[in-house]
């Protein structure tokens, strides 16, 4: 068996799974946001007033974060989190983030809450960065959550399984959100649609933790069930420092079976960028070079954290942002943005005209902070570009690592950084 269906076997307490077949498994941790807390309350107190429980099966393993419209920025936005604090305390929940804690996905494993080995589902489809951890990790919708806390245990499909070996050691400004752009860009938004993706190669091997997160945060960007990598001596570093639970790291058998097999050197990779207004139009940066921009967002569960901070900033330098650019910045979490104040690198952003919002989802998704006017383009470093993702559905956004984004921060138009890094 391969790591997702070890772990999956072992959760739902069987010696064997197969691709194809219903399990119900054990849940480890469940999570929901201010989003999708209400509907899945809402569902929970239906199943109990048909004779369903009328407490949660376990409240330490749920855990709950603001993070897409925090603080609460419509009178709708500050209902749901009023109900969802309500919930929590009535249930016993104590692991509710609320005022700006981080983004749910950089939250979860920053607390110690993700371990290698682990069944996570999180009302929130990229539930799948957690994959970076050798968990099993998956989004699901509220209904299906409401019976995870019910129950705690859920059914799940045993997914086909592709492997995507990456090779060789990016060059100058590129980084794990080029490999993962890449990817998409040859593998297409559906080509990997319920399946799990194991990510393997010397350079995931080698590569540190915010970069495995970024790439496992855009499998279900392929449409995969989740992305998975083999925990390496960083991650157990970064898991140990955080937690001192136990966990169990699971590989890959030398023989499991995968339905696809694909293999991506990157020595030679150019700063990539998925064009409106989908994830796998994606084209070297020079091609879109020169696009004029009115937006330049820097955050997200994808690259808002320590180390794409401090990549911008390097870019930045002591320049400035260009007039008719709005340039925004949002920490991935509160833990991030204290670290980057602490190293001067806020203090570049502000200093170069960019406009530094508390941690959470900020722009991302169109409903909180940097919306976009008709006609208006944003270059971001987020993971999705659907039409009308962050704002009227007349705008457009463009996909890019966090050098790009600051390099046509400062420009004005789409432009590359220069390649000394
Ligand atoms: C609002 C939420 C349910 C949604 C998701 O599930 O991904 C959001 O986080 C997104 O990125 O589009
Ligand atoms: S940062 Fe964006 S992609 Fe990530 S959870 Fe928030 S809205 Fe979704």
């Amino acid at each position: 068996m391969n790591m997702t269906e070890k772990i999956l076997a072992e959760a739902a307490g069987l010696r064997e799974v197969t691709p194809g077949e219903i399990i119900e498994a054990r849940v480890d941790l469940a999570m929901t946001h201010d989003g999708t807390s209400p509907p899945t309350i809402r569902t929970f107190r239906d199943i109990a007033s048909r004779g369903g429980p009328a407490r949660v099966w376990d409240p330490e393993r749920i855990v709950m974060v603001f993070d897409h419209n925090v603080p609460a920025n419509t009178i709708g936005a500050a209902e749901f989190q009023r109900v969802t604090r309500e919930f929590a305390r009535e249930q016993g929940i104590v692991n509710i983030f609320q005022n700006a804690a981080g983004i749910c996905h950089q939250v979860l494993p920053e607390r110690g809450f993700v371990r290698p080995g682990m069944v996570i589902v999180g009302a929130d489809s990229h539930t799948c960065t957690y994959g970076a951890f050798g968990a099993f990790a998956t989004g699901m919708g509220a209904t299906d959550m409401a019976m995870v806390f019910a129950t705690g245990k859920t059914w799940f499909m045993v997914p086909e399984a592709m492997r995507i070996e990456v090779t060789g050691k990016p060059e100058g400004h590129v980084y794990a959100k080029d490999v993962i752009l890449h990817i998409i860009g040859e593998i297409g938004v559906d080509g990997a649609t319920y399946r799990s993706v194991e990510f393997t190669g010397d350079t995931i091997e080698s590569m540190d933790v915010s970069g495995r997160m970024t790439i496992c945060n855009m499998a279900v960007e392929m449409g995969a069930k989740n992305g998975i990598m083999e925990p390496n001596r960083q991650t157990l570093d970064y898991v140990r420092a955080r937690t001192g639970r136990e966990f169990r790291v699971y590989s890959s058998d030398e023989d499991s079976q995968y339905l696809e097999d694909h293999h991506f050197d990157v020595s030679d990779l150019e700063p990539q960028v998925a064009c409106p207004d989908d994830v796998d139009n994606v084209c070297p940066v020079h091609r879109v070079e020169g696009t004029h921009i009115d937006e330049a967002f820097l955050g997200s569960c994808t690259n808002g954290r320590y180390e794409d901070l401090k990549i911008a900033a390097e870019v930045i330098s002591d320049r400035r942002v260009h007039e008719d650019v709005r340039f925004i910045v949002s920490p991935a979490s509160r833990e991030i943005y204290l670290k980057a104040l602490e190293d001067g690198i806020i203090e570049t952003f502000i200093r170069a005209g960019a406009i530094v919002c508390n941690p959470g989802c900020g722009p991302c998704l169109g409903a909180h902070m940097g919306v976009l006017a008709p006609g208006e383009v944003s270059i971001a470093t987020t993971n999705r570009n659907f039409r009308g993702r962050m704002g009227d559905p007349a705008s457009s956004v463009y996909l890019a690592n966090p050098a790009v984004v600051a390099e046509s921060a400062i420009e004005g138009v789409i432009s590359a950084p220069q390649q000394e890094a």
